[in-house]
């Protein structure tokens, strides 16, 4: 039997959820990363604790995929050796097309397994990536790189400043940030410089750059970093001293972490792993000095890249408010607060919500919500598409979010936003509705777009027993998903329409957004 650190051979046979691929040895699961489906690997068992399944990492291909391609990120090659590269890219070692029709087979094997349904569903290329199919320019750069506008590096011994390695803490140099938009590339080369040899005592960096070219960059001090950021789930975390450019601002990421729990089995983690940039760090409650830097002008003086700065005057506590926008309409919200992480996503989820929503099903005077709101981004959606009688309540634990949607919102004269968690705020309404607010919710389109651990037994439980008219569900996780869909089924629901996009490239990520009916 082979042994941590043993070398072995594998044919490598699908994929997994989570960015790693499967193989058998002597009858036991193996996920094995940097492989692709029909390679034959040289690969070092990484982890043999499990009796259920083992990990290993590819050291060499024996027999290469047509689809492998050289990995757009150095970092994170297999030339490096496996324990030192980069985490958060882990698909980059594949033909865009690939990788999209790898996630397909991940979110339709979910289906299939927890969710009951057969159903094959395509992995949509979004932004410039997608340019060539639509005709439309797209902001960001094709290949899959250029898209990520925000970005969570650590900081190691000696002040070292870099993404984790993959499936570990151990924050690793870098030379570039291929995924990350050029300007927070440059900004971090910066940023590392500063830091190198003072830390200042950052755990972390993070950085922002919205839709206008601001730059953001906040540390996040060591002792609040283990709390995290914020992931998709919006949990709190870390403080930090924020600013405009070189050192003191954040934000989360969409795609991270050596996720995983393949198609319902053995699974290799818990799907919500860190590794790298791609480790969703959000921080909040941000304290004082602040680093004034670059703003748009600066960044087109200087191409985008920008020069450091010595720390600026302190500032207050309560984080800026950036503003971000989505076609004409801007969305005001909290430097460090929840939005989506591609610079096309939030256009791109804006847009397919709008579409998939079921208009013979839509009723504008219905009690319609936008659950899971962040700043009211796929309300506006609702609003925008079925005009400005639309009523919809937005609802969001974060209060400081709900405060922006209330005015991003504010158009809509039967908009509102409250602060609550989706659980105990249906629960309540349950509890508290007249038959008329009944007849209302009965009416209602629910836009649902929960954490990664999906929407749960409770919040499903209590749709269903409001016998809403419509769900649209816009999912990160496709297993947590399609367990979800299968809540639904039992309550008398069908999956109606559902699209997949690829708002992570070269992440094992994606975005579904199913609508569920009662036939
Ligand atoms: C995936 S984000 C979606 C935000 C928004 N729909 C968007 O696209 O910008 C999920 C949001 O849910 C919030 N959240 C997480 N758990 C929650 C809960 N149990 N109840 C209410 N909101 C929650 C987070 O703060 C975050 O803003």
């Amino acid at each position: 039997m082979e042994d941590q650190n043993e070398l072995v051979e594998l044919d490598i046979d699908n994929v997994a959820h989570g960015g790693v691929m499967v193989a058998r040895l002597d009858g036991r699961v193996v996920f094995v990363a940097d492989a692709i489906p029909g390679e034959r690997v040289l690969a070092r068992i990484a982890d043999d604790s499990k009796s259920s399944f083992w990990r290993a990492d590819t050291v060499e291909v024996l027999t290469a995929s047509p689809d492998r391609r050289p990995h757009v990120w150095a970092a994170a090659a297999l030339e490096r050796a496996p324990e030192l590269r980069a985490g958060g890219a882990e698909f980059g070692h594949i033909a865009l097309e690939r990788q999209r029709s790898l996630k397909s087979e991940v979110l339709t094997d979910a289906l299939r397994r927890f969710g009951g349904i057969t159903r094959a569903v395509e992995v949509e290329p979004i932004g410039a990536d997608a340019a060539h199919d639509s005709g439309r320019v797209d902001s960001g750069a094709a290949g899959g790189t250029r898209w990520r506008t925000r970005v969570r590096l650590h900081v190691g011994p000696g002040g070292r400043v870099g993404p984790y390695a993959a499936r570990s803490h151990t924050v690793i140099a870098v030379d570039d940030l291929p995924l990350a938009t050029e300007a927070i590339e440059a900004e971090a080369r910066e940023v590392a410089k500063t830091l190198r040899g003072d830390a200042q005592g950052a755990a972390a960096v993070e950085f922002v750059e919205t839709a206008d070219g601001e730059l953001r960059v906040s540390l996040v001090p060591a002792e609040r970093s283990k709390t995290g950021g914020r992931g998709r789930d919006g949990a709190r975390g870390a403080g930090r001293n924020s600013g405009r450019g070189a050192a003191g601002r954040d934000r989360r990421g969409g795609g991270g972490g050596s996720s995983a729990a393949s198609g319902g089995q053995a699974r290799p983690g818990d799907g919500r792993g860190r590794s790298g940039w791609a480790d969703d760090g959000l921080a909040d409650d941000v304290p004082s000095a602040t680093r004034a830097r670059n703003d748009r002008a600066d960044s087109r003086a200087t191409g985008g890249a920008t020069a450091p700065r010595a720390s600026g005057a302190p500032r207050a506590d309560a984080p800026a408010t950036i503003v971000e926008r989505v076609g004409e309409r801007e969305f005001r919200l909290a430097e460090n607060g929840f939005w989506q992480v591609h610079r096309d996503a939030a256009r791109t989820l804006s847009r397919a919500v709008g579409e998939l929503t079921r208009e013979d099903l839509f009723d504008p005077r219905a009690a319609n919500h936008d659950l899971y709101g962040g700043v009211g981004l796929l309300a506006a959606a609702i609003g925008d598409r079925f005009g400005p009688a639309t009523r919809i309540t937005s609802v969001e634990s974060d209060a400081t979010a709900t405060d922006h949607a209330s005015e991003n919102l504010a158009e809509w004269i039967g908009a509102r936003a409250v602060t609550g968690r989706v659980d105990r705020y249906l629960a309540e309404l349950e509890k508290v509705a007249s038959s008329d607010d009944r007849r209302r919710l009965q009416a209602a389109t629910m836009v649902i777009d929960p954490p990664r651990s999906g929407a749960g037994k409770e919040v499903v439980a209590s749709l269903i027993r409001l016998d809403v008219a419509q769900v649209v569900y816009v999912a990160c996780d496709p297993v947590a998903f399609a367990r979800d869909v299968a809540l639904f089924r039992e309550g008398g629901y069908e999956l109606d329409a559902v699209r997949a996009y690829d708002l992570f490239p070269h992440t094992h990520h994606l975005e579904t957004i199913g609508v569920l009916v009662k036939p």
